[in-house]
């Protein structure tokens, strides 16, 4: 893993990433060097919150400190002051400030509370913007003006989502529908079919929303921004932002696990959002399955290409990678030595003097599992009644989208089985469970951290689960134990120094526990070591430069990819046609005139419409190119001599099927050019083969030609196809076709066999001398136009 980011295909070959890092390296150079050439004085601190004015924090809500959030330059910036930073417009649904209104004009800003805002924080390398919701509704023009003044100190540009909108589009499409199925908690569960029949207005309301975003973007864009959208809030933003302006360089960042390519299958809308995320030029996750599943969700669903890289679309590549989030390790480390945290953590051992402290600290959300963590504290001091009064738990509940029906229910089944077991288990002097619902301001929260013993976190899914990370940044000297959920994140980065639990088995979370009050202390500075390490060196400084900087390389290697095969010049070719007098256009068929396959239509068995047709569209232009004398048009396509006919005997031209073996005049009778003794004796043999992998292959069939047989999977789930064509290519080698005097070509989603020679690049010359003869042509043709797939 080179940095904190790993490819999609975790086994590319050292050689490949060594040459890849060289040259990636020295665009970044030119990179630089044309940058600063281009920002010229725009240097300036971009530290999200560098202005001087002071960030106003309530007790209930705020985590993180003003100071620490305004302080210094780094060290990137200290090493090379010319260099400039680069321009990043960040979008988020939340901005990582909220406002409470406290007049007509005037607004206090808290700081928003979870990973996300979290993380972003650190972005201190670039000169960035955040562009979100204020997470209040706004309805009148002197409020709109005075927060957004307010918020353009903390360099903050705020969307206004009106009440209804917020109501559709956050509580009910992002929150309600795609939050619990992306942590694999199905759709809501008492009231499906009310949400099964709401589901369209709140998609409605989605897309208005991300479209909102997109103009709010717009309206600040400037040439060479990069611009980095964040979360399945926004899954139709890269969209919304290609489709006015395609040179935007564009970022998705997905903070949630990406499901199962069979849960993503059940949102009605699954095809529009994995299309719109397409868009992006760059899509991360943080972790390689999250990548993969979406990789996979696009193949099967889409019935694109899925590639080490990412996913290809008719030639345009969306880079897919795994970019694993950290935090501002620093940050933590350092706080503890500040005086106000030292007074909590002194005060918080005398209150806790004689017990090991358990912690809890989780946004009061299903996906947390906080009954399943509870209930596993019951089972353990239920089996263990000498650590009854000398072990308590603290969790911290962080109130959440508490609009939502789903998470009010949660708020009070938690409050109900506190009480319980602290009824159960409770002494008139102490209980075993200190239950909070609110948030903590920073400096609290990080001496919590410092004095914890064993911290609990059993999500039942978690994109990565910050909390986690900063424990382990802040136990420096107690290393204490972490009892991590195997399907959050951060098991994957912390899970070899954690007791790694399935919080659904509640008996094996309390036997951790156990586990963890008992564990020998070279044991846990061990556990510790491993986690400190990590927690130190993939920060979330690391974790933003490595998406941008990778998304730049993106881009730089698209235009290179595009280089490569230069656009047709349609302003010359215009020009030339116009002047010349026996011209000879020669065009392809199949994906050069035909209408798009739908690649949708065949799960199932059913196969909705496998031949070819005229796209009809070009229809009447072809009619009058077929119609003007100077003009010689020839079809020269891989299928065979009915499908031809089919589709162009209406038209004044030349058909040249199955590759070129056969041809005529749309006037005339079909011809052969096939080479003299064409060996066809390997057809029944091959034909065989072919039989077998169709029967075999859902979606897949096979045409039998006069000259060539092709096996064609592009109705059939393209991983699978992809897998059985490889297959059936070592039977073939192996089998049939081992000593035939034959071409295997390997199409676009098909398989071709052919006979040797049997190719369009040798058929034209025959054609091509058949047309002068039969027209008698006195001028030279004076201008060639060819467009299809003709190399092999
Ligand atoms: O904005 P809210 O609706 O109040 O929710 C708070 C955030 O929750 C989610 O956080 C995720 O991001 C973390 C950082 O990448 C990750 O560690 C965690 O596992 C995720 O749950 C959500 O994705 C954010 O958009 C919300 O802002
Ligand atoms: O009282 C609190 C409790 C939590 N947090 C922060 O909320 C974030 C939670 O992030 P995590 O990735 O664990 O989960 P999320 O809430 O984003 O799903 C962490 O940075 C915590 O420091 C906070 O600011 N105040």
């Amino acid at each position: 893993m080179p940095g904190s980011k790993c490819n999609v295909d975790p086994a590319t070959p050292k050689s490949r990433t060594e040459r890849l890092m060289k040259e990636r390296n020295l665009r970044k150079l030119n990179r630089v060097f044309n940058l600063n050439e281009k920002a010229g004085d725009s240097l300036r601190d971009a530290d999200l919150f560098s202005n001087d004015s002071a960030l106003t924090e309530t007790e209930n809500c705020a985590s993180l400190n003003e100071e620490e959030l305004s302080e210094g330059i780094d060290g990137y910036e200290r090493q090379d002051q010319r260099l400039p930073k680069q321009r990043l417009l960040v979008v988020a649904n939340r901005l990582p400030v909220s406002a409470v209104r406290q007049g007509k004009d005037s607004w206090q800003l808290e700081i928003s509370v979870g990973g996300l805002v979290s993380a972003l924080l650190g972005l201190k390398e670039f000169d960035a913007r955040w562009i979100g919701w204020a997470g209040v509704n706004v309805p009148d023009e002197i409020g709109q003006e005075a927060l957004t003044k307010a918020l353009a100190e903390k360099k903050c540009i705020p969307v206004f989502l009106d009440e209804d909108t917020v109501h559709q589009y956050y509580n009910g499409y992002c929150n309600n529908i795609i939050w619990p199925l992306f942590h694999y908690l199905g759709l809501p569960q008492e009231d499906r079919l009310s949400t099964t029949r709401s589901f369209q207005s709140q998609f409605d309301a989605y897309k208005k929303a991300n479209q909102m975003f997109a103009d709010v973007v717009h309206e600040h864009y400037e040439e060479g921004d990069v611009v980095w959208c964040h979360d399945y809030h926004l899954m139709f933003l890269p969209r919304c932002l290609k489709e006015k302006n395609s040179n935007i360089k564009v970022g998705w960042f997905l903070h949630t696990p990406f499901p199962s390519s069979e849960i993503h299958r059940m949102l009605p809308s699954r095809r529009d959002l994995l299309e719109s995320v397409l868009a992006a030029d760059l899509v991360g996750f943080h972790t390689y399955d999250y990548a993969r599943h979406f990789v996979s969700a696009c193949t099967r669903i889409l019935g694109l290409e899925g590639t080490p890289e990412g996913v290809e679309n008719q030639g345009k590549l969306t880079r897919v990678a795994a970019f694993p989030i950290g935090i501002d390790s620093d940050r933590f480390i350092r706080a503890l030595e500040l005086p106000q945290v030292q007074d909590h953590i002194k005060e918080l051992k005398e209150r806790f003097a004689g017990r090991k402290v358990m912690l809890g600290v989780d946004r009061l959300d299903m996906i947390k599992g906080i009954p399943q963590k509870i209930l596993a504290f019951e089972e353990f001091l239920e089996e263990n009644p000498e650590w009854r009064d000398k072990v308590v738990l603290l969790q911290i509940a962080v109130p959440t989208r508490t609009d939502v029906p789903e998470y009010q229910k949660l708020s009070s089944q938690v409050h109900e089985i506190v009480g319980r077991i602290n009824g159960r288990f409770g002494t008139l002097t102490a209980v075993p469970i200190h239950h909070l619902d609110r948030s903590l301001d920073f400096h609290a929260l990080c001496a919590l951290y410092a004095v914890t013993d064993v911290a609990l976190i059993t999500s039942l899914r978690d994109g990565m689960n910050l909390v986690s990370y900063e424990f382990v940044a802040c136990q420096a000297s107690k290393k204490g134990v972490l009892i991590l959920s195997e399907f959050a994140g951060a098991a994957q980065s912390l899970g070899a120094g954690a007791l790694l639990v399935n919080p659904w088995n509640i008996a094996e979370v309390a036997a951790s526990i156990s586990q963890a009050l008992n564990m020998p202390a070279d044991e846990r500075e061990k556990m510790h070591q491993h986690n400190f390490m990590h927690v130190t060196t993939h920060t979330s400084q690391e974790w933003a430069a490595t998406f941008v900087s990778e998304l730049n390389d993106t881009i730089i290697e698209a235009q290179l990819r595009t280089r490569q095969v230069p656009l047709l010049p349609v302003k010359v070719a215009v020009e030339r046609y116009l002047q010349s007098n026996n011209r000879l256009l020669m065009l392809g068929f199949n994906a050069t005139l035909t209408e798009p396959a739908n690649t949708q239509g065949v799960r199932g068995g059913h196969i909705r419409e496998l031949q070819s047709r005229l796209h009809p569209e070009i229809k009447e232009t072809l009619k009058k190119l077929c119609d003007d004398r100077r003009t010689n048009i020839v079809i020269l396509s891989g299928s065979d001599r009915a499908v031809l006919d089919d589709n162009f005997r209406e038209y004044n031209l030349w058909l040249a099927a199955e590759n070129g073996m056969f041809l005529r005049h749309s006037t005339g009778e079909w011809m052969t050019t096939m080479p003299e003794n064409l060996n066809m004796d390997w057809v029944d043999s091959v034909k065989h083969v072919f039989e077998y992998f169709t029967e075999r292959t859902p979606g897949s069939h096979f045409e039998l030609r006069e000259t060539s047989l092709v096996w064609k999977y592009k109705y059939a789930e393209s991983h699978f196809g992809k897998l059985q064509s490889k297959d059936m290519l070592q039977h073939l080698w192996t089998g049939p076709i081992s000593n035939a005097a034959v071409d295997v070509v390997q199409g676009d989603r098909s398989v071709e066999v052919r006979s040797v020679g049997v190719t369009k690049g040798a058929a034209i010359d025959r054609i091509l001398g058949e047309i002068v003869r039969n027209k008698g042509m006195k001028s030279p043709i004076d201008y060639v136009l060819c467009a299809g797939h003709f190399l092999r």
